[in-house]
Order: C-alpha cells, then structure tokens, then sequence
C-alpha cells in the first residue's frame, strides 16, 4: 500500500528528498494548473510541467500520447518520478501513464478534489475511458504516496463537494452505519479532515485486503454498475453529471435492487433515497436511452459470463458482491430511480 500523508503541502519537499529520482514531472490539467500549482510549486526543485485539458472527456488514450511524448521528449528514464496535481481525471490518467511508460516509473499524488482525496487517489486503480466505457482501459498500479491537503478545497465548486461527499457516503454505506450517520448529519459543506480521514481508512482496509478487486474489493463499486451507465451515457448526451453525482442516483437503483432481492429493508431503502433525493439533481433520461443504458451496464467489470453482477447491500454499513441481477429488473430500477413509468 502506498504511504498516506494527512499534511500540510508544504511536506512534498521532506517527501521528495526522500525519494530517489532523477527527473521531476508535475501532471496539471488547466484547472488545476490555475488553482492549485502555485501552491505546490514553491516547494519544488527543478521540474518539468506537463499540463492536459480538464475534464472526463479528456481521460483518454490521446490525453495520455500527449504526456508520453512529452515524458519521451525530456527522456524520462526509469527513475524519472511523476506527481499528479488534480482531480481524479489526473490521479487516475497520470497513475496510468506512469504504470505504462518504460513499464512503469514511480508516482506521488496529490488530489485536490474531495473525490479524488477520499477514493480516486488511494488503491491503486488507475486508466482511462475508451469507446465510451468507464476505465475500460487500465491498470492496479499504486502511486508512492497520497498526500491530502484540504487547502485545495477553497477553490473547489459546490457541485465538486457534493460529488466527492457521494463517495464518502457510499463508504458509509457498504461499511460502517456510523460514517453513514454521521455524514448525513455534517452535509456535504461541514467535511472535515477527520469525515476525509475515515473515508480513506474503510476505502484502504478493503483494498489491502483484496488489491486487486478478486473479491471483496467490489464492494467500494456499490452503485457503479448503474452509476456508470448513467454518466456514461449523459457523456454522450452533452449532459453535465459529475462521477460521484452519477454515483449517487447508482447508489438510489442498487439500493432499490438490494430491497428487490431480499436483502436491504424498505425503510433502510427509503432512508438512503429520500437523502439523496433531496441533495442530487436528477439526470434527465428518456426511455428510449434504456437499451444504450443496459448495453453501458453489460461491460461493467464485475460481470461474469454475460451476467450482471451487482455489488449490492444488506443494510446500511454492510455490503455484498457478485449477486446476479437481470435486465427487466435493472429496467425496473431505472424507472424507479428515474421517476418514469414502466
Ligand atoms: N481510481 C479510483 O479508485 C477512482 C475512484 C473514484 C473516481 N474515480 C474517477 O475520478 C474521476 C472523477 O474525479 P473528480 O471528481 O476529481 O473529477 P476531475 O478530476 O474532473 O476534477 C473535477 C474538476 O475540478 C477541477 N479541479 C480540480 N481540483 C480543483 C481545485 N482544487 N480547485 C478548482 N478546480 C479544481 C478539475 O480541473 C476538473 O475540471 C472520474 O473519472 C472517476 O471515474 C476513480
Ligand atoms: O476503488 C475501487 O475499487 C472502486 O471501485 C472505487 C470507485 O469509486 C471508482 O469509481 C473506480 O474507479 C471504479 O472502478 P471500475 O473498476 O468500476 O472502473
Ligand atoms: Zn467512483
């Protein structure tokens, strides 16, 4: 597992004379670049910045052509060392093209979203989209370290909060009723380092325990089959909708189909919607999109021979995996979760 620093930024410097490397290369996307390279720069020696276009339509294999070429231009050796300055679009895509180039150079991130503090930067996952499916193309490759710093956040848009809190609460969910609790109490605005803290803590304890994602690990994927599909397919349809809001209207219909297989009680069920109900936009999704939805839903990774399989929860705090769920039943939580009539 990588080492996690809880710290002020200003510790890169410790942290990098720590750390053998024979060339510094700083991943920036536009934004990020704006916002948050000033406050890092000062803390770093001779670097070379490699700055991307913002955003989940830019997490792909042309993005990542632009950063080999230029890690090949300033011949990067082995010992090259990458850092990773954003959001999950760049922990995500950068942690890739470090695993990939000369077959793999070390790498630091330093997320500066809530989302990329509480999941994308810890565990190992790493890649981007292709063809339009989500991470179809990727890595299990662990940065060094994950440093988290919430000064980041005083520059963060309101719907960036909400969509980072989504993950934190589906933490909550799949394993501990009282980070559950005690979100829904703070709200998405009062995150604090010790709600940041927690999240990490149940996102690490089941990716040190299956990094690989054989078993257990697909659980931190409750409502992703669905919550997938969903931002997949507004991403073909001009539709803003952040991961972790997708997410959360994923967590709404895997939540409904955990009360239809018999394991998640109706009030638990109603108590997880109403919340994110009245704190999520709803996408705007027609019934004639269902087939391209269920089509999203049929490349999903945890699917088996053809079957969907869905991580899904016995209750609040505890969830399961590889349970099988068929397509008139994904229709119905559609028309569920999307307020449309079947
Ligand atoms: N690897 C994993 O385990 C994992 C987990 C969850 C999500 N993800 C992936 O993460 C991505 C979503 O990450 P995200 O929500 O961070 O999106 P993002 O990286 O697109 O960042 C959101 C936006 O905020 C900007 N930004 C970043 N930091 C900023 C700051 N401090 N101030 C102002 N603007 C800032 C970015 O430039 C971007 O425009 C998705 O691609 C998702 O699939 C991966
Ligand atoms: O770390 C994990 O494992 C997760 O599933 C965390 C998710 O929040 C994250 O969105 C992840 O990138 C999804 O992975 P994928 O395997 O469904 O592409
Ligand atoms: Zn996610």
């Amino acid at each position: 597992m990588s080492e996690l620093y809880f710290s002020e930024i200003k510790e890169i410097k410790a942290v990098l004379s720590k750390i053998k490397h024979t060339q510094l290369f700083v991943l920036v996307d536009n934004e990020t670049e704006k916002h948050c390279y000033s406050l890092l720069k000062p803390y770093l020696g001779t670097h070379v910045l490699i700055s991307v276009p913002n955003g989940e339509t830019n997490k792909t294999l042309a993005t990542c052509t632009l950063i080999w070429e230029i890690l090949t231009k300033h011949e990067a050796d082995r010992n090259a060392l990458l850092i990773n300055l954003g959001g999950g679009v760049i922990t995500d895509m950068g942690g890739f093209c470090a695993g990939t180039y000369k077959r793999g150079i070390n790498f630091i991130n330093i997320p500066t979203t809530l989302l990329s503090q509480v999941d994308a930067s810890v565990g190992g996952k790493t890649g981007v989209d292709f063809e339009g499916y989500k991470n179809h193309i990727g890595l299990f490759y662990e940065p060094l370290c994950v440093m988290i710093d919430t000064v980041f956040h005083h520059t963060l848009p309101d719907n960036q909060l909400l969509s980072g809190f989504a993950e934190m609460l589906k933490h909550g969910l799949i394993a501990d009723m009282d980070h559950w609790k005690a979100l829904k109490e703070a709200g998405y605005s009062n995150i604090n380092v010790e709600l940041i803290k927690h999240s990490v803590t149940i996102k690490e304890k089941v990716v040190k325990a299956d990094p690989t994602e054989k078993g257990l690990r697909k659980i931190l994927n409750f409502g992703h089959t669905i919550g997938h599909a969903i931002e997949s397919y507004c991403l073909t349809n001009q539709q803003e909708l952040l991961h972790g809001e997708a997410v959360a209207w994923g967590m709404v219909a895997e939540a409904y189909l955990s009360n239809k297989k018999g394991m998640l009680g109706k009030s638990d069920q109603e108590e997880i919607e109403e919340y994110i109900r009245a704190a999520y936009k709803i996408p705007e999704i027609e019934k004639t999109s269902y087939p391209k939805i269920l089509r999203l839903c049929k490349q999903d990774k945890k699917n088996q021979s053809g079957e969907v399989f869905m991580s899904l929860l016995e209750k609040p705090g505890k969830a399961t995996f590889n349970i099988s769920v068929d397509e008139v039943l994904i229709l119905k939580a559609l028309d569920h979760t999307l307020k449309l009539k079947f």
